[in-house]
């Protein structure tokens, strides 16, 4: 449904996306992760038609997004600061984006605003950051469109609606809309979404949501026979996640027959107890050390 290719981006003269492809499917639920300034949000303004790519190109069902603005009308995109909409009511966002979008839900956004405790006819500039969110996220998914493009739905809100627009979202996606979610929630990120799209040095990695890390990387709990092998333990196959005494937590690089992890055998360490992987394990094996500014 959706294809972007080789899609390059300089910002203020600084190149942010490099050489970005992926591909989503109809009904599919991607997530968005990467360090603070990977370009997470100038790929999804991109993606959206937003901003237009120096390079490369994004297909909607086919067609250009960036050269058939009509396009554009089944997709939506959610900024993190619904800015554009300070000066309006709930209302007077809802009556713009009906005359944009042609399924806009009238019913639906006003149910979603009621669940949320959020009035319909307070200007947003007056909403808390919080119900900024919330209040976008209700209007971007009352829009009906085929894809919605979040930047971090969940950011600057409580728990309990945090609850809420994740239930919102999962809705969204059972009904077959299709979403890419950027956000720093790794665990629900691994919960929700089928893929994983993931952000470094101005392009993009696609995984599986489900042991996206599997294979990847293997994690342990290792306790060594006298003293620790800080060589080993400071070289490229390993990252110690953290050690209580003598009680080490690793990742070692690839699957749990890997080389680092026959070395490590090898060393006939006093405990080595396998863990399960999880999307966070890839995330500070991928992108853990330096921030990403391109
Ligand atoms: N308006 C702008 N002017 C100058 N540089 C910008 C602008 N917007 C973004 N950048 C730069 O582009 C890079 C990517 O920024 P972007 O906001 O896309 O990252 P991000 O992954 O969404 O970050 P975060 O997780 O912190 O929200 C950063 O280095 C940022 O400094």
């Amino acid at each position: 449904m959706l294809e972007a290719s080789h899609l390059r981006k300089k910002i203020d003269g600084k190149p942010v996306l490099t050489n970005v492809s992926f591909e989503l499917g109809e009904g599919r639920v991607a997530g968005l992760i990467g360090r603070n300034g990977a370009g997470k949000t100038t790929l999804l303004k991109v993606m959206s038609g937003i901003l237009d790519p120096d390079g490369g190109e994004v297909l909607f069902e086919g067609r250009s997004v960036h050269q058939e603005p009509e396009v554009k009308r089944e997709m939506a995109f959610i900024p993190d600061t619904p800015e554009a909409w300070y000066g309006y009511t709930g209302w007077g966002a809802a009556y713009m984006f009906g005359q944009i979008y042609p399924r806009f839900d009238h019913a639906y956004f006003k149910d979603t605003m009621n669940r949320f405790g959020l009035p319909l006819d307070r200007n947003i500039r007056r909403f808390s950051k919080g119900m900024r969110m919330m209040f976008s996220t209700a209007l971007g998914l009352s829009t009906r469109a085929k894809l919605v493009l979040l930047d971090e739905p969940t950011n600057g809100i409580d728990p309990i609606a945090k609850k809420q627009v994740l239930t919102l979202l999962m809705e969204a996606a059972a009904d077959g809309m299709s979403l890419i979610v950027s956000s720093h929630l790794l665990e629900e990120l691994e919960r929700m979404t089928d893929k994983i799209l993931l952000m470094r040095s101005g392009s993009v990695e696609t995984h599986d949501s489900e042991g996206a890390a599997e294979g990847i990387v293997t994690k342990l709990q290792v306790v060594f026979q006298g003293e620790a092998p800080e060589a080993w333990l400071s070289s490229p196959d390993v990252r110690v996640l953290d050690h209580i005494g003598r009680v080490y937590t690793l990742l070692l690089n690839g699957a749990p027959g890997s080389a680092a992890v026959a070395e490590l055998k090898g060393m006939m360490p006093l405990l080595m107890e396998p863990l399960p992987v999880r999307l966070e394990d890839l995330y500070v094996w991928k992108l853990g050390g330096e921030l990403d500014e391109g």
